[in-house]
């Protein structure tokens, strides 16, 4: 992780023009929505996840994440106070409630980013207890972070670099063979420009991290992220501040890396988000999980509904207007087949 990322998560964005719906945008968008999963991971996901009850701590049949009585006070105030949660691998499953219901803190505890009062959690069966986000990162949960001002001064390529794992310039001894780091750059670059060319990204690879748009901002945060080959990746808001062409392209991103095998997590106060991507949806007010269970049976539960309205009158559960009736089409004929 870079020095420039602030030690306790919070972000930074800076103002930023919105970009004009391209038709190259929707066509991606198009094809990425429509990727079907490739990995038997994903497709195995699913179908246990089917099997499971959709009560709050439903134990997963194949749990990678699992976190036991964690809580967070900030004072006199309680911002998460979690019971149970288990989080199924190579599923999506996408952690929402309304604001201030303590998403974020838990995300950053979770990540190694703030410390609880108490509280235990684990990844692959090993405790993540008082470890540092760098070696939550190391272990393979690897977390999204907001471009901050001073990773906007950087270029893109300068910001994929800086997320590479092992980078030997950072260590003094094998800083002075420059043999040793010129092969980790060039192999890292390699991979950089690999990974830029799967979101797109590649011919901004000289730009300035801050010219770019939302939405190109998000799938930065995404490509920084894979440069770590993570097993969990861990995205904050994906969808916050994106114009809604590239809102569908991003869905599908996040799709697919689900369908590569990855186990998603998601923080969103936004449903429209995530329903038609999520396998699974666990939902938090005031700072305990109230709901979780398939987006379907999540939406339509009193007591998701109550902490939306007690929080916000005029939330939208599920505003549809902003996804392309065809691409809508065609996630709600995927959901129909799950
Ligand atoms: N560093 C802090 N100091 C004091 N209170 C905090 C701090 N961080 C969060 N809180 C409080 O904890 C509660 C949960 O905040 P949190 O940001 O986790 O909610 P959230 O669900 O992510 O909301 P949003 O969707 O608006 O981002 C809020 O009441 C917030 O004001």
């Amino acid at each position: 992780m870079s020095a420039d990322l602030p030690a306790d998560g919070t972000t930074h964005t800076m103002p930023e023009p919105t970009p004009e719906p391209t038709p190259d945008s929707v066509v991606d968008a198009a094809a990425a929505a429509a990727h079907e999963p490739t990995s038997e991971t994903a497709v195995e996901a699913r179908s246990e996840l089917a099997q499971v009850e959709p009560v709050v701590g439903a134990a997963k049949p194949d749990a990678i994440l699992v976190a036991d009585d964690v809580v967070r006070r900030f004072g006199g105030m309680t911002a998460v106070d979690v019971e149970h949660l288990e989080v199924q691998r190579g599923a999506i499953t996408a952690l929402i409630g309304p604001n201030g219901a303590g998403k974020t803190t838990f995300f950053n505890l979770l990540t190694g980013f703030d410390t609880p009062q108490s509280g235990t959690w684990s990844f692959e069966g090993r405790s993540l207890q008082g470890k540092s986000g760098a070696r939550v990162a190391k272990q393979g949960m690897v977390r999204t972070f907001q471009l901050t001002k001073a990773l906007s001064r950087l270029t893109v390529l300068q910001n994929m670099l800086l997320a590479a794992p092992h980078n030997p310039g950072e260590r003094f001894w094998l800083s002075w063979l420059p043999f040793t780091w010129k092969a980790h750059e060039k192999a890292a670059t390699e991979k950089a420009v690999e990974i830029l060319a799967r979101f797109k990204l590649d011919d901004k690879a000289g730009d300035y991290a801050g010219s770019l748009s939302g939405g190109q901002r998000k799938l930065l945060e995404m490509a920084r992220a894979l440069m770590t080959d993570p097993t969990m990746i861990m995205l904050d808001e994906p969808m916050a501040g994106v114009n809604p062409a590239l809102v569908q392209s991003l869905l599908g991103h996040v799709q697919a890396l689900r369908d590569e095998g990855m186990t998603v997590l998601f923080v969103e106060h936004d449903m429209h988000a995530v329903r038609h991507i999520s396998d699974w949806v666990v939902v938090m007010a005031e700072g305990r999980i109230v709901a979780e269970g398939p987006p379907k049976a999540v939406m339509t539960d009193q007591a998701v509904v109550d902490a939306y309205l007690g929080a916000h009158h005029d939330t939208d559960l599920g505003d549809d207007s902003l996804l392309d009736p065809e691409i809508l089409a065609r996630l709600e004929a995927e959901e129909e087949k799950r």
